[in-house]
């Protein structure tokens, strides 16, 4: 795993010709050569990269940053105008709505068209059929032409192919949010099960958490060109950092003045934004005593506090502070918010205001971290005037045998015929 690429990516560029009146391109083909009629654009421009045998790269980027450009050149359903690109291995892919299949071929058809593409001789065509037909679940939509599907349709049996190809590369674009959620988690454990049994995976989403949650590096595009490459979540955090259009300034230490960090240094927070970067003063978990401490164990009590000032902003009309407390993949496992409570604030005039959120500590033994938000809810949009991730790090021991993500008191009982026990744990 992990030794020689199965892609390698050198200045890779695509540019379009844009033409402002359509005549202009009746032009072009007349005087080629002898004058230019359109305006360059480059919706890709010098990426370079690689993608090693068994990993998942997750590409992650706004609307326009030349994602499904990057993929169509890869898969060859698009000319490059420079650059190279190296491919060792069978690549299949599920691009965006239009790729792949002849409309006017029913879905069997088109199964078998798709599957020799991909270079399936027939005997093995047919010995995956029964499997691709049963995993896309369209019923007898199979023998109807592909025009008469619905696009969810269309994106079960587009991935159901993809994946019984025994691929080495397999390419994900935006497609899978068309399917419903029960289709979609049934992709992602497909996609999950594909990665262990070592296939590489090239994945586009605008989903940060599901680029987390199935990636090892993450790509980020930006207007046509890789902005960052590396371990996901510094690279998902510049991303998400950009989307709010803020440059990531030096952060203030918000680790208070009476913490007394235990066993590991307080970390700079991993990425902070917001309107207002500077109103929270200090954030960060303490235990029943009042210490701030970087180890909890089984169900110890943990205090999250927020302290805060409000006096820059022209309204506290839906202010709301949350924390988070997140793996170090960077999910979030467990939020509070005064919001949910509908508690609101009185304006401080420049006095500093906390919010003491309690909760037992039930994560299982592993490493965590802080995030401290505050926040404007009055519209649909929340509008985040800071929002610290990483404000302070910190581990969780379980003494005995947790496994999974929590471990939270389960009450247990045992019956057969004649006894009956009952037990709290742990
Ligand atoms: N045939 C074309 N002619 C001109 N411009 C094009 C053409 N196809 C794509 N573009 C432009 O190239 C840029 C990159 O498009 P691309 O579809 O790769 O972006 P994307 O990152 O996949 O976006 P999204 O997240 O919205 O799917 C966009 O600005 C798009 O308008």
């Amino acid at each position: 795993m992990y030794s020689d690429p199965v892609i390698s990516v050198e200045n890779l560029s695509k540019c379009y010709e844009v033409y402002n009146k359509p005549h202009q391109r009746l032009l072009q083909m007349l005087f080629r050569g002898k004058r230019k009629y359109f305006n360059e654009f480059w919706a890709l421009k010098n990426a370079s990269f690689k993608v090693r045998a068994g990993e998942t790269v997750g590409i992650i980027g706004s609307n326009g940053s030349g994602k499904s450009t990057l993929l169509q050149m890869l898969c060859g359903t698009l000319n490059p105008s420079g650059g190279e690109i190296h491919v060792r291995g069978r690549i299949a892919a599920l691009l965006e709505l239009g790729a792949g299949f002849n409309p006017e071929f029913t879905g069997k058809e088109n199964v078998y068209l798709n599957a020799a593409i991909l270079g399936l001789t027939l005997a093995e065509i047919e010995a995956a059929y029964a499997d691709i037909e049963a995993f896309a679940e369209i019923g007898e939509f199979i023998d109807q032409p592909v025009k008469t599907y619905s696009s969810g349709m269309y994106v079960r049996l587009a991935f159901s192919v993809a994946v019984h190809t025994k691929p080495s590369i397999l390419v994900v674009d935006e497609a899978l949010s068309v399917g419903d959620a029960r289709f979609q988690a049934k992709c992602l454990d497909r996609i999950k099960q594909m990665k262990e049994s070592g296939v590489s995976i090239l994945f586009v989403s605008h989903d940060v958490a599901a680029v987390r949650t199935l990636c090892d590096r993450a790509l980020w595009l930006d207007k046509g060109t890789v902005r960052a490459i590396g371990e996901v979540f510094p690279v998902t955090a510049q991303y998400t950092e950009h989307l709010f259009d803020r440059k990531p300034e030096k952060a203030p230490d918000i680790s208070s003045p009476e913490a007394k960090p235990q066993k590991r240094e307080v970390l700079q927070p991993i990425n902070q934004w917001g309107s207002h970067i500077g109103i929270i003063q200090s954030a960060g978990v303490y235990d029943a005593e009042g210490v701030q401490k970087n180890l909890y164990t089984d169900h110890e009590k943990m205090i999250i506090k927020i302290k805060f000032k409000t006096q820059s902003l022209n309204t506290i009309e839906g202010l709301s502070v949350s924390f988070s407390f997140k793996n170090l993949a960077g999910s979030d496992l467990i939020v509070g918010s005064t919001w949910n409570q509908k508690l609101s604030f009185t304006a401080d005039n420049g006095n500093t205001q906390e919010v003491c959120f309690e909760v037992d500590n039930y994560l299982c033994s592993g490493d965590y971290l802080l995030v401290a938000a505050i926040e404007n809810r009055s519209s649909a949009a929340i509008h985040y005037y800071e929002y610290v991730e990483g404000a302070q790090y910190f581990s969780s021991s379980f003494i005995g045998n947790a496994s999974g993500q929590f471990m939270p008191r389960i009450s247990m009982v045992i019956s057969n015929d004649s006894v009956r026990t009952g037990t709290l744990t742990p």
